[in-house]
């Protein structure tokens, strides 16, 4: 389906030559620098930005959201913590099973579902780590805004400013990214007029996948072998002769920089200084620098999220929890898109199976041997 315009969206726009990202008219860089996820949540949703007392309405509700059901607390209490994508993935399922509202597919109540499902999200990833590591949940904090109670919820200290404004704007920038293949499963099952927990259930799990959003686990992983920027070169030459991929790096849409990556950059030079760890934006930089003389392939969005969310003090197996922690607000505001004008989603395959074969019973076949 490489390039195939399946619907139309107004939602974001990807121009893959230019390297520019629109989220409903607005460039991806312009609201980095000045807007807030809340912000954020409210242009995708509405297709407009919030005036002041919209956006306070915005942020009361998600602050009143973020509790979450006791049954999931104790189910988040109960699960094998081997992988977390797949905890949250059952967590939204069972979010939907204590929503009174789970299968009414009006506007308003999917809207009142993609503001619970934003700040849940948040709740159950940060939930989920204190009580693996037998810790007890934090109970969000009302003043802090979005990114903020996120990381006080998962680390148990409030974030410094600068913390807290590279986490809001790394959860702008994975927000959302036009039809992306977790956003289509999750609107491919939205267009069966199924409920918006089971769509976020099939995006969540879509978004695992090391291609897609599973890619910022695996960054991480190779710069903790790599280890120091000096073996960088030898590290990547071995895995490309091997044929392997270097993960945070090529892009089904984009032949040029993501520009969410070059914003990443910057932030993983200033977190890499501010925490004194600079070896993670150096090995980053010598990485980027061997692939790209190597092969012509830019960093994706998943490649300087790494060594943020590392230097942010997120554990690495969270990372792509943390995406989805973002990517929730796109995958509802495409939800909202499919159902406001749905038909089904079902598209043809070209068959290269037999044809005309002949039933046997199964005491006249003659025993199968291996091709
Ligand atoms: C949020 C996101 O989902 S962003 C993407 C996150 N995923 C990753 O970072 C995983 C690594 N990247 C990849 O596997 C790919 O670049 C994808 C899946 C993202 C896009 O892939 P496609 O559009 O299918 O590109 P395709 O697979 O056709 O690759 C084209 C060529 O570039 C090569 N290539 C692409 N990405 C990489 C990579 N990361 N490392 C090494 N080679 C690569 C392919 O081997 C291929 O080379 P060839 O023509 O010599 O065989
Ligand atoms: O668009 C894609 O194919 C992958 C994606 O979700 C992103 O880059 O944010």
């Amino acid at each position: 389906m490489e390039g195939v315009v399946v619907a139309r969206s107004s939602i974001s726009y990807v121009d893959g030559r230019q390297g520019r990202l629109i989220y409903q008219g607005y460039d991806i860089r312009d609201l980095a620098e000045h807007a807030t996820f809340e912000e954020v949540c409210f242009l995708l949703w509405h297709g407009r930005l919030p005036d002041s007392g919209e956006l306070s309405s915005l942020r009361e509700q998600l602050v009143a959201a973020r509790p979450l059901p006791s049954g999931v607390v104790s189910l988040l209490a109960s699960v094998p913590g081997r992988s977390p994508m797949a905890v949250l993935q059952t967590a939204v399922a069972a979010l939907g099973l204590y929503d009174a509202e789970a299968d009414d597919n009006g506007r308003e109540a999917n809207l009142r579902k993609s503001v619970r499902l934003t700040a849940q999200m948040a709740s159950v990833v940060a939930a989920f780590h204190r009580l693996r590591r037998g810790l007890p949940v934090i109970e969000p904090d009302p003043e802090l805004d979005h990114a903020a109670n996120f990381l006080y919820m998962l680390t148990g200290q409030r974030p410094d400013p600068t913390s807290a404004r590279v986490m809001d704007v790394a959860l702008t920038l994975h927000a959302d990214h036009e039809f992306n293949a977790s956003c289509f499963a999750g609107r491919v099952t939205a267009s069966t007029l199924s409920d918006i927990y089971s769509a976020v259930a099939a995006a969540v799990g879509t978004l695992k996948g090391p291609l897609h959003g599973g890619a910022n686990e695996q960054v991480m992983r190779l710069l903790m072998e790599i280890g120091e920027p000096e073996r960088a070169a030898e590290v990547v030459q071995a895995r490309l002769a091997a044929r392997e991929r270097i993960p945070g790096f090529g892009h089904r849409v984009y032949k040029t920089w993501d520009p969410r990556a070059l914003i990443l950059k910057r932030f993983s030079e200033e977190l890499s200084r501010l925490k004194g760890e600079p070896r993670w934006y150096a090995i980053s930089l010598a990485v980027e620098e061997a692939v790209r003389s190597a092969k012509d392939l830019y960093p994706n969005v998943d490649f300087y999220s790494a060594s943020v969310y590392h230097l942010l003090g997120i554990p690495v197996d969270l990372f792509t929890p943390v995406f989805a922690v973002s990517r929730i607000s796109g995958w509802t505001a495409h939800l909202l898109e499919q159902y406001a004008d749905n038909r089904l989603i079902r598209p043809r395959a070209e068959y290269t199976g037999p044809m005309e074969l002949r039933y046997v019973p199964v005491e006249d076949r003659p025993p199968h041997t291996a091709a």
